[in-house]
This record gives C-alpha cells, structure tokens and sequence, in this order.
C-alpha cells in the first residue's frame, strides 16, 4: 500500500518504491560528528519573525502531531543563517520515540535524542510549497531536539495540553495565539547542511538548520506525547510512537 508508515511492512525501507528518491544521494536525517564539522566563519546568525495570529489549528495525521500556519504571506519567516530571503512557516511537528534513549532522527556525536521538533518553511520565491519541494533551496527546517529532564521548558505546555483534543488519525483542533519561537533554546549555536524531508516524499529540497543546544521536555510530557494514536478513532488502538 502506498500508506507509507513505520512498520515492518510500510517503512523506511519501503518508502523508495512509491518515492524513488529515498535512495538519492542528499537523504536526511545523518548522524553529525561535532568533531568532523567544518566551521564557516562567513555565515551570519539566523533569525524569525513570527507572528502568533498566523497559528491556526493542530491535527493528527496519523503520523505525527502537526500544528499549522497561515502562511499565504510573509507573516512568519525565518532569515539568516545559511538562507538567501525570507522563508515562509508552515507548519511544525515531533518526531519521537518508544522511550526516552531514542527518538530524534538526526545523532549527534553518537548520541538519540528523546524527540526531534521540525519547523518547516518554504521559499516564497517558489509561488506554492508543492513547487518549493522541487528545488534545491525550496525548504528550510528548523530543527530542536528534545531531552528529558525534570526542569521541562514550560513553553512545551501549550502543545502537550492540545494533544487531548488530536488524540486519533485525522482529528484536527484550532490552535491560535501561538508564537513557536518560544520553544528556540537560549543558544542560536546551530548546523546546517543540504538534506531532505525524513519522510515521504523524501524530497531533497531542505536546507537543514539543527539547533546545538536541546530544549527539556519531562518525563509526563513524553508520555503524553506516546499517548496519542495512529488509529483513527474507529479503529483498534496503536500508539504513535517511533515515528522516526
Ligand atoms: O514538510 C515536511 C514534512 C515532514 C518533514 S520530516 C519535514 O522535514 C518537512
Ligand atoms: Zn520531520
């Protein structure tokens, strides 16, 4: 089926089939060897200006939990960094595991992160997201790994308390008032690097901006991120979990 997953039957090494891509030579998430990468003393900080009325709703798309932006204007944008112009915010959304020593997509110096948060931006010079996906700079994702600690970051809140109302496939929920910047760590120490969606349909169009410093979840908040399903509400009961 093209229902592309994480199992056995429908996963990673599946995806190529339905999205040839998969096996291309920029595929992403890679694991990152702090000691191996090349300092680029040209590049220039990265910045955002969000605004929190772009937030519209937060759905379960039986694959992840996603919250989406208005983004038929430059109302929310990421500049900077390794970016030429202003990107457009998407949407965000987790990648996560079964327990607590797994669950990022990207290893840095050997080490799984509990979670993985993507914020995802398009190049407006490509009109629409679908043709951004076709170009080589058409995306830039933000990307924010999530530890566990017992000092979590209480911007997480607003998210986890959300997730009660997207528990099963396809339910969607407003999500307004929300400005995900406040989720950035203290630190704007990032690396970048040419890659793709770690998804189908594998596209490799992103320009990867990997955040150094981790933000905290805790314990309960990783749970609850487990507690939501890929099941639609019909359906018998399967945990979203290795999502990864
Ligand atoms: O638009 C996107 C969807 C999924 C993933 S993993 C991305 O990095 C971007
Ligand atoms: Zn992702």
């Amino acid at each position: 089926s093209s229902q592309w997953g994480y199992d056995t039957d429908n996963g990673p090494d599946h995806w190529h089939k339905y999205y040839p891509i998969a096996k291309g030579d920029n595929q992403s998430p890679i694991e990152i060897n702090s000691k191996d990468v090349q300092h680029d003393p040209t590049l220039p900080p990265w910045s955002v200006a969000y605004d929190p009325g772009a937030a519209k709703t937060i759905l379960n798309n039986g694959r992840t939990c996603r919250v989406v932006f208005d983004d038929t204007f430059d109302r929310s944008v990421l500049r900077g960094g390794p970016l030429q112009g202003n990107y457009r915010l998407r949407q965000f959304h987790i990648h996560w595991g079964s327990s607590d020593d797994h669950g990022s997509e990207h290893v840095i110096d050997g080490v799984k992160y509990a979670a993985e948060l993507h914020m995802v931006h398009w190049n407006p010079k490509y009109s629409n997201f679908a043709g951004a996906l076709k170009q080589p700079d058409g995306v830039a994702v933000v990307g924010i790994f999530l530890q566990v600690g017992n000092t979590p970051k209480p911007e997480m809140k607003r998210i986890l308390e959300e997730i009660d109302n997207v528990k099963t496939k396809g339910k969607e929920a407003p999500f307004t008032n929300f400005d995900p910047s406040i989720l950035f760590p203290k630190s704007r120490d990032y690396w970048t690097y040419h890659g793709s969606f770690t998804t189908p349909p594998c596209e490799e169009c992103i320009i990867w901006i990997l955040l150094r410093e981790p933000i905290v979840v805790s314990p309960d908040q990783m749970a609850k991120l487990r507690s939501l399903s890929i099941n639609a509400e019909t359906e018998p009961v399967r945990p979203m979990v290795d999502n990864w």
